[in-house]
């Protein structure tokens, strides 16, 4: 198809709608295009200064240029941006139903039917991105959003690379995701996004990250590099199956996506077709 020449925005052709949440480089707004066709965005707005004062500059570039060209109904759309002298703009989807780890919060934990249905979409999401050789990094609740009918949108591929990455994740917010590979500072592959989608799922159903050690980081990296994995006797049997074959020591030894979509405790949970 033709490429449709990326126009030049500017924010004087958006109408500003309530704010959706504060990020740690900025806000996001709901917007709305002045003029007709009317498009409901979602704007984040980032200050040049602390881009550079944090040097993540590159970043910004790398996420552009990646998440523009994906287009994946469980990935949230990157539609473009623009700036002005002190901000940069990224015009994002509006995912009608937001933050998905407030949720999370709000009901501390997940049922199995909606856990299942998360997982079994990101591992839809994944399979697309790894297929364009996109390794997100940063798979986490805090980075997971839901579109109008409660479906799962991957946002912020503010860490994104493309396949293989092995630049040292300056080590910022959680640690509970890290895989043992980049916690000894390893190469890493998309396998890493294969971990976390182990510890996601453990979150979703028990409200808190496997790894997890409030009172010391340490103590986390070291339950991680040791897979010191516990398991609440209320979990099931397949799903303790499921989570085990994802937090393997041995990337190559995690379950492929694809076993994961067809795995019995997602198969169990997949809606019927009408
Ligand atoms: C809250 N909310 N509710 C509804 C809704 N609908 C859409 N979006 C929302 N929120 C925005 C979600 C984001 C998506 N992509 C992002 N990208 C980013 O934040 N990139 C980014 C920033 C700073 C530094 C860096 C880097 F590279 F330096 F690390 C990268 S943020 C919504």
């Amino acid at each position: 198809s033709r490429k449709s020449p990326t126009r030049e925005w500017s924010l004087h052709e958006f109408d500003m709608g309530r704010p959706l949440g504060k990020g740690k480089f900025g806000r996001v707004y709901m917007v709305r295009t002045k003029c007709e066709p009317r498009y409901i965005l979602a704007l984040k707005t980032l200050y040049k200064s602390e881009i550079v004062q944090s040097k993540v500059e590159k970043q910004i570039r790398r996420e552009i240029e990646i998440q523009q060209n994906l287009r994946h109904p469980n990935v949230l759309r990157l539609y473009g941006y623009f700036h002005d002298e002190k901000r940069i703009f990224l015009m994002l989807e509006f995912a009608g139903k937001g933050e998905l780890y407030k949720q999370l919060s709000k009901y501390g934990c997940f049922t199995e039917k909606r856990s299942a249905r998360y997982i079994d979409q990101m591992a839809d999401a994944l399979i697309y991105l790894h297929g364009k050789h996109v390794i997100h990094r940063d798979i986490k609740p805090e980075n997971l959003l839901l579109g109008i009918n409660g479906e799962l949108k991957i946002g912020d591929f503010g860490w994104s690379v493309h396949a293989p990455g092995n630049r040292r994740k300056t080590l910022c917010g959680t640690l509970d995701y890290l895989p043992p590979e980049m916690v000894e500072g390893k190469e890493h592959s998309e396998k890493v996004d294969y971990w976390a989608l182990g510890v996601l799922t453990y979150e979703f159903l028990i409200g808190n990250p496997p790894f997890e050690d409030r009172s010391s980081t340490n103590n986390t990296y070291r339950r991680i590099a040791k897979v010191d994995l516990r398991f609440p006797s209320s979990m099931s049997p397949d799903v303790k199956d499921l989570i085990a074959k994802l937090l393997q020591y041995e990337p190559e030894k995690r379950l492929a996506l694809t076993e994961v979509r067809k795995h019995p405790w997602i198969v169990k949970y997949r809606p019927r077709k009408p």
